[in-house]
């Protein structure tokens, strides 16, 4: 434990308990949220109406937040938010808890409910954003509101920024992060959405892990053109320029890119899980090199540990044709790559055209960037200690916290400048089923589950505050 804990804590630590009324009107708060629907559709289109009427929701929830003298909110890049929370203690480095208010967009088929409408059955709450990420955007906001109303005046200064196109290209993010540098702030830590507390998930292993991601994969949408001549379908050419794309595509998806066991986190994971698995998991895990043809193959099968350990194609734009007799002259497919942290973008381009190997098939990067760098999680890295120990008080019941790699990305990418710890981490329980609903149908998070978060940011908030040891190593810069 990194933290020096017990001597100077500050002597008016303010209880987690909500009444009632508070609960009732946190979940409520949470589902109007749900009800706008702030939709990125992509980094030229989305609902800038939602987007505003976000804005206005919450002032109207949050009245303590917006109208405390030491909180100051500004409107950024028309619709983002940035809050400083000014600290009554100016020696300490501030922080920086993150979140972001659009979400993807949301078809109707498949859903339970309808997915703008947060309806709440069995005590559940229905909708696009429950999970990522208007849970952690009203969390955030609603722990503030709640320990503004109980008088507490932070001693350590810290930003809240809200995104509003985390989903697209960020932009919102990336000018905050601009003007925190233009007022020369240096940051102690960052929190931003990213992992979570898994269960039940590992075969045989019972015990829940709160996996904090200290990086994310890098990203790179690559589209893939190709042109050919058009003309009458009544006769048509050998080949097509749909033919010829979508042979190229496939190709790509019938051949992953290399499995890379090392130069991420994994292998310190796997040994720090070694010791809770029986004979003859344990000996596996805590020899991972030795075992890694077996543990590759094994993590292959599951789409989410398949993407841990490479770095995964997904076809998710296929564009081409107008009419059924008309060949088309141009087919357009857009390809996501997430970038295991031991490649970079131009590896990975380099593989997937000799995987394509056609040369009517064009390449355009439309976006790229490279894996995030490692975030400390030892001893000293106050922004991973304080995670966990916020765990460890909130979840009592899981014992386990290991550092992980974000296979999604957050906003938090653009704040590298301002700090070296940047952490990535949901208070929630998550299952793969859950983790499919994330972009997908019938996302939901449980009140139980809501509330649990509002209180893990009303710890988090106090736990920063407590009298800790200079981390010497996040100051210097
Ligand atoms: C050995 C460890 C065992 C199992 C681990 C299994 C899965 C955990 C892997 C990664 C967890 C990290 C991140 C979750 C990914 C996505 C959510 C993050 C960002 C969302 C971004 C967005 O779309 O807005
Ligand atoms: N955060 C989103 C959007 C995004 C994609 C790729 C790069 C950056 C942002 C995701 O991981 O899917
Ligand atoms: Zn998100
Ligand atoms: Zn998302």
């Amino acid at each position: 434990m990194g933290l020096r804990s017990g001597e100077h804590q500050r002597a008016s630590r303010i209880p987690s308990q909500f009444s009632k009324e508070e609960r009732v009107a946190m979940k409520e708060a949470l589902k109007g949220a749900i009800q706008i629907p702030t939709v990125t559709f992509s980094s030229e289109k989305s609902n800038t109406t939602a987007l505003a009427e976000f804005g206005k929701y919450i002032h109207k929830v949050f009245p303590t937040v917006v109208s405390t003298s030491f909180i100051q909110h500004e409107v950024v890049e028309e619709y983002s938010h940035l809050f400083t929370i000014q600290g009554s203690d100016p020696s300490l480095q501030p922080y920086l808890l993150m979140a972001h208010f659009d979400v993807v967009p949301a078809p109707e088929e498949g859903w339970e409910v309808p997915p703008f409408s947060g309806l709440e059955r069995d005590g559940v709450i229905y909708g696009r954003g429950t999970l990522d990420d208007k849970n952690s955007v009203m969390a955030l906001l609603q722990a503030l509101e709640l320990l503004l109303i109980r008088k507490y005046i932070p001693q350590r200064s810290f930003f809240i920024s809200l995104g509003h196109d985390e989903e697209s290209s960020g932009t919102g993010a990336q000018r905050i992060s601009a003007l925190l540098q233009s007022r020369g702030v240096q940051l102690a830590f960052i929190v931003d959405e990213g992992g979570f507390i898994l269960d039940d998930f590992i075969p045989n292993f019972k015990k829940p892990i709160a996996l904090i991601a200290v990086s994310e994969k890098g990203s790179m949408n690559l589209m893939l053109q190709v042109n050919m001549t058009s003309g009458h379908s009544s006769a048509p050419p050998k080949e097509t320029s749909i033919g010829i794309l979508a042979a190229a595509v496939s190709r790509l998806e019938q051949t992953p890119m290399p499995i890379i066991f090392g130069s991420g986190t994994l292998v310190t994971v796997l040994q720090q899980l070694a010791n809770e698995f029986p004979f003859p998991v344990n000996i596996i895990l805590s020899n991972p090199w030795l075992f890694e043809p077996l543990i590759s193959r094994f993590m292959e099968r599951n789409p989410l540990t398949n993407a841990i350990i490479r770095t995964t194609t997904a076809l998710t734009i296929f564009k081409a044709g107008v009419k059924f007799n008309v060949i088309p002259p141009v087919a357009q497919a857009t390809v996501n790559f997430r970038i295991h942290p031991g490649q970079t973008v131009q590896e990975v381009l380099e593989l997937t055209k000799n995987i394509v190997a056609d040369n009517r098939v064009q390449f355009h990067v439309l976006s790229a960037f490279d894996p995030l760098p490692v975030s400390p999680s030892d001893d000293k890295a106050l922004g991973y200690q304080l995670l966990r120990q916020t765990v460890q008080s909130v979840f009592p019941e899981v014992n386990i916290t290991a550092p992980v790699t974000s296979i999604g990305n957050t906003d938090s990418r653009f704040f590298t400048n301002l700090t070296t710890g940047i952490y990535r981490f949901y208070p929630i329980y998550i299952q793969p089923e859950d983790f499919k609903r994330i972009h997908g149908v019938n996302e939901k998070i449980s009140v139980q589950a809501y509330e649990t978060q509002v209180k893990f940011i009303f710890e988090l908030i106090q736990n920063a505050d407590t009298d800790q040891e200079p981390v010497s190593h996040l100051h210097k810069l």
